[in-house]
């Protein structure tokens, strides 16, 4: 009785843990972003962008927004280290695709980059948010166009979503980890990663 006690009482009031993986070639701004995050809804402040050097490990930050804790796993994007993202596909509940929507002439780059992700049989059934970052300049192209320029087709659309962002400014953001959440909560992946977990693991 007490341990059904428990589990229900475990239930409301434990906060669900994700793990989000922030992916995207090098400068894209995946890093800046999760400071951003971090000065946002955890009582740290960031790092402000002038501190923050190229990814070579592995950046945390833990969050808590509303009724989730969010794990987010920043790697370095530079082309000698992106088969090391591989390594984190099968634990992560969902994927943050941060693309630099100011420079042009790295989409090319970008997308067969996402297009080797979404490949992996690890990463199957992730909800995927896909940043155009860099909106702040007026260069950047909007989530639209580089919606049509990435198209997507064959992805299942409930699990995808573009946004445009803005990690410097916050532009975008709230918008995005929303989605991301209710996204997560929603999806099979959470289901059977927590089965696999096993019980007591929210
Ligand atoms: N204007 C503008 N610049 C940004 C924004 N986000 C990041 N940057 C700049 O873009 C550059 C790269 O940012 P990082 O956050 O280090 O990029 P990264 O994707 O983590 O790069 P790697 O760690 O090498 O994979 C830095 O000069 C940032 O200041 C943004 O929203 N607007
Ligand atoms: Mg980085």
């Amino acid at each position: 009785m007490f341990s059904l006690f428990y589990g229900l009482w475990k239930q409301v009031f434990t906060k669900m843990e994700f793990h989000v993986l922030i992916l995207g070639i090098d400068k894209a701004g995946k890093t800046t972003l999760l400071e951003k995050l971090k000065t946002r809804y955890s009582n740290l402040e960031g790092l402000s962008p002038d501190r923050i050097v190229p990814t070579v490990g592995l950046n945390i930050g833990r969050v808590e927004v509303s009724n989730a804790k969010l794990v987010f796993w920043d790697l370095g994007g530079q082309p000698g280290l992106r088969s090391i993202w591989e390594k984190y596909y099968e634990e992560a509940h969902a994927v943050v695709y941060v693309v630099d929507a100011a420079c042009l002439s790295r989409f090319e780059d970008s997308k067969s980059a996402l297009e080797k992700v979404l490949r992996h049989e690890d990463l199957q059934g992730a909800p995927l948010l896909i940043l155009a970052n860099k909106q702040d300049l007026e260069e950047a192209v909007s989530a639209d166009e580089l919606a049509r320029y990435l198209d997507l087709k064959k992805l299942d659309e409930s699990l995808y979503t573009f946004q445009g962002v803005s990690a410097f400014d916050g532009l975008g953001i709230k918008e995005s980890i929303n989605w991301l959440i209710d996204t997560m909560e929603r999806s099979k992946r959470t289901e059977t990663l927590r089965a696999r977990a096993g019980p007591g693991v929210i």
